[in-house]
């Protein structure tokens, strides 16, 4: 297990070494399983701090970064950017925020994402909380979403579905492998799904789920 400041000194190839623990728990499933909305349940009733590594990437465009184009551009295809953009996001994110318990959304997506930042931060997950959602009703969200986002149209989608499943897939199968994977039915009503999740978060927790 890492350190968040472990995971800073390994980026600037620095040292000191913390006790400070860090848990991770990677939130995976398909575009529009309903990640972002059950990853905000959790914040609330559990503590945890909720790292969009989308939500991360997408800032990165809006702040006139280097990189801005290229993800920009990666973004529009549905394709996977380099694990070293998105993983030094992701530390500083960490760094910044200071909490000790983490949702990773949309992170690992792919096997050059989950080796690097093993081999980067040091940090292995604790679990693995997998949205499992058809395609169809994937679709049908991702066309109600309505946040203006350049990717949730059908083409876009498409793509974003191909590279689910050849490529992000892969990387839950290699969790389930190793009995990590927590997996819920996301095809529900919201309320039902955070009934399924609840029942994962409240056994490691003192703090009392409403
Ligand atoms: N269980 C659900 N039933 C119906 N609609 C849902 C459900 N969960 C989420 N939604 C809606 O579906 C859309 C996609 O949800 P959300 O943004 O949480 O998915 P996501 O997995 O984070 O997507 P992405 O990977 O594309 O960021 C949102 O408009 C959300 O309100
Ligand atoms: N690890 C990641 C996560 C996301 N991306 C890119 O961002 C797009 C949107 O991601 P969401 O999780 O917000 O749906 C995704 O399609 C990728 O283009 C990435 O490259 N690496």
């Amino acid at each position: 297990m890492g350190t968040v400041v472990d995971a800073v000194n390994k980026e600037a190839n620095g040292s000191v070494p913390t006790d400070k623990k860090v848990t991770v728990v990677f939130v995976l499933g398909g575009p529009g399983s309903g990640k972002g909305t059950q990853c905000a349940n959790i914040v609330e009733h559990f503590g945890y701090t909720h790292l969009s590594a989308g939500d991360l990437l997408r800032a990165e465009i809006k702040s006139g970064s280097e990189n801005g184009t290229m993800i920009q551009n990666m973004i529009k295809e549905g394709k996977i950017v380099p694990s070293e953009v998105t993983i030094k996001l992701l530390q500083r994110a960490m760094l910044e925020n200071g909490n000790d318990k983490f949702l990773i959304d949309g992170f690992p997506r792919n096997e050059e994402n989950r080796a690097n930042f093993e081999s980067v931060t040091g940090i292995e997950p604790e679990f693995v909380l997998f949205f499992d959602c058809s395609e169809e009703e994937m679709e049908k969200r991702l066309l109600n979403r309505n946040q203006g986002r350049e990717d949730d149209n059908i083409e876009t989608i498409r793509k974003r579905f191909k590279v689910y499943m050849e490529s992000s897939l892969p990387v839950i199968e290699y969790y389930n492998s190793k009995g990590k994977v927590r997996k819920i039915d996301a095809a529900q009503p919201i309320e039902k799904v955070f009934e399924a999740v609840k029942a994962v978060f409240s056994p490691l927790t003192d703090k009392v789920a409403a």
